[in-house]
Formats: structure tokens, C-alpha cells, sequence
């Protein structure tokens, strides 16, 4: 029989069948996929084949996967963390304030999405509560985002700015929903989607041990099709390792200008005739874009010139 992930305990994996019953499942023996070194050899969002036993069933096959999206192990060995897997897109839920969702945070997000191959989209929410100085902000990140090439929506959860928006998005596609605590993933999703309720599913476990560990992720259908994934440990998305010469592929207006340096393998750090500190300098690609793409490159936080807050 075959279904989808749905939930995992670590142990355990819960899969839902095409008919919406679900079934308890446990792995046997070793799974080894495609080469990667994860803690998780099942991730939310895997397609599997199982063999129901009684009233639980053992998963013998794990579908190729469309792409799957990792980050690092919360634990200090070098193995990464499956997220999940299958995804149509991941959206980023920000906030420009209560709480601000550092720049940082956002670029290794989407720069991980790139390189996995999930199309990453954002949403600006609590837009309700915002000043002049946030709003001025917010225009600058819709100019730096905009300038990458993504796609993004403004919204007030609460207030239902742009909710209509915000469900055609998610409407019968599989998506991660990512962002710190705190942003709103939670109030967006029952806004739309009344019936699901993320916080009692989330607490009810079918082990009867209360709260599962915050640390997997978990899908939820939509009444309208589609799914989508809530990661409440998305607190602790590290980056993966990266090399250091293929992290400018992953932000995309960086990318795109590479090929203009005067060196191939520029690193856009300290080169002569490099394009993209001349765009830099003129204006044409957003300093904290530069400045987390610095930081990723060179692992310093500190050194990096063009650390300024200009959101002019
Ligand atoms: N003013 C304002 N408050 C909001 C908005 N969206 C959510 N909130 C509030 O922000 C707080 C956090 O919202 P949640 O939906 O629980 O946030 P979350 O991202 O799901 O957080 P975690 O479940 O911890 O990951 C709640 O008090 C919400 O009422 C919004 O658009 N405007
Ligand atoms: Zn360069």
C-alpha cells in the first residue's frame, strides 16, 4: 500500500492513504537515499509503500523524491535534518516588527531554498501594526526581494489585509511554512483554513505522550486540496553546508551579474572588476542582501564594509 507522510515522531511515521485514513508506521532495517546523511531517513512529505501488520503497518519503500529541503541537525554531528519532502514552494512568513525577522535569518532561508530547488515566496504580515520607520522598511525589502526575483504578498492576519491572497497561494499546492515564532504562520493559516486549527492538531499525538517534539514538522490537507507543512522548530534553521564558491548561485541577483566579473571565479569579496560591488556601489543591489551573502561566504559577521542600516 502507499501513501504520504504525513507526521513523525522519530520513530514513528503517521501516513495518510489516498482515502484520508491514516496508519502508524515504523521503518525496518536501514534506509540509505540518494547519498544524504540525515538523521531522518523518512521526512514529512515522503511518498511511501508500506505493509499494514495488524493495526500498524512497516514502510519498505520510500519514493524518489521531487526535491526535499534540510537543515542542520540540532545535534552537533555533521548530519543534516530532512524537513520535509515533495514541496510545490516554501513560504517565509516576516514581520518587519513584533518580532523583526533579521535579514540573516531571511537570505540563508531563501538562499537553502534555492539551492534544493524549492521555489521560495514571502509574506510580509502584521502589516497592521506598522510606522513610518517599518514601512520604510518594508519598502526597502520589497525593493530588495522584488530586485531577486520573488514573489511576495503584504498582509495583516488579524486585520484580513490581503487573506485572499494568502489562500490562492496555498490553494492545492504542498508548501513549507516557515518563520520564526511569534510571525503569524499560525493566525494566516486558521484564517483561511478555520477548520484545521493548527494548535489542537498539533498538541493531540496519537501516542497518547501530549506534546511531540516541536522539532518535526507536520503536514495539514486544505479542504480545497493541497497541503500544507508547519515546522515549529524553524527557529534553529541553520545553513547547510555550502561551498563557498557556489553561494552566490543561490541569491539569485548575485547570480546574475557574475558573469559579468573580471574573474570566473569571483568571490565578490576583495576582486578587482568585480560586478557585483560595482552594483553595490551604484545602488543596484540591496546592502543586506550583499551583507548576508558576506557573511555566509566569509563566516564574519563583523568585518563586512558594507554593514549599514541604509533603507533609503
Ligand atoms: N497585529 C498583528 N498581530 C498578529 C498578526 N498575525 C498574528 N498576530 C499575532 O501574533 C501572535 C503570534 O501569532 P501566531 O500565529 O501564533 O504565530 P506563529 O508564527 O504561528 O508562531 P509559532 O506557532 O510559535 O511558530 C499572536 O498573538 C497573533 O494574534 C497580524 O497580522 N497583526
Ligand atoms: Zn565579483
Amino acid at each position: 500500500m502507499t501513501g504520504t507522510v504525513i507526521r513523525s515522531t522519530g520513530s514513528w511515521y503517521v501516513v495518510r492513504m489516498e482515502d484520508g485514513t491514516t496508519i502508524d508506521c515504523r521503518i525496518k532495517g536501514k534506509f540509505r537515499i540518494q547519498g544524504i546523511r540525515s538523521t531522518n531517513p523518512v521526512a514529512v512529505g515522503d511518498v511511501v509503500d508500506f505493509d499494514p501488520e495488524e493495526e500498524r503497518g512497516v514502510i519498505t519503500k520510500i519514493h524518489d523524491r521531487k526535491n526535499y529541503i534540510v537543515r542542520k541537525s540540532v545535534n552537533l554531528s555533521k548530519k543534516t535534518h530532512i524537513l520535509a519532502a515533495n514541496l510545490d514552494q516554501a513560504i517565509l512568513v516576516t514581520t518587519v516588527a513584533q518580532p523583526k525577522t533579521l535579514y540573516g535569518f531571511i537570505d540563508r532561508f531563501l538562499a537553502t531554498c534555492e539551492a534544493y530547488d524549492v521555489p521560495a515566496i514571502m509574506v510580509f504580515n502584521k502589516m497592521d501594526i506598522y510606522g513610518e520607520e517599518e514601512l520604510a522598511e518594508l519598502e526597502y525589502m520589497k525593493a530588495a526581494y522584488g530586485r531577486a526575483g520573488y514573489q511576495y504578498i503584504e498582509t495583516s492576519a488579524t486585520e484580513g489585509v490581503n487573506l485572499d491572497a494568502f489562500h490562492d497561494l496555498i490553494k492545492g499546492k504542498t508548501s513549507l511554512v516557515a518563520g520564526h515564532s511569534g510571525v503569524g504562520k499560525s493566525t494566516l493559516i486558521n484564517a483561511v483554513e478555520p477548520d484545521l486549527d493548527l494548535r489542537t492538531q498539533r498538541i493531540s499525538d496519537a501516542h497518547g505522550q501530549g506534546q511531540h517534539t516541536t522539532t518535526f514538522a507536520e503536514m495539514f490537507q486544505l479542504s480545497e486540496g493541497g497541503a500544507i507543512i508547519d515546522t515549529p522548530g524553524i527557529r534553529g534553521f541553520g545553513l547547510i553546508d555550502m561551498e563557498r564558491e557556489e553561494i552566490g548561485d543561490y541569491f539569485p541577483e548575485i547570480f546574475e551579474l557574475k558573469s559579468d566579473c573580471k574573474f570566473h571565479n569571483c568571490l565578490h569579496l576583495e576582486e578587482p572588476g568585480c560586478a557585483v560591488k560595482a552594483a553595490l556601489d551604484d545602488n543596484k543591489l540591496a546592502p543586506t542582501r550583499y551583507q548576508s551573502y558576506f557573511w555566509m561566504v566569509t563566516g564574519n559577521e563583523d568585518d563586512n564594509p558594507y554593514r549599514q542600516d541604509n533603507y533609503a
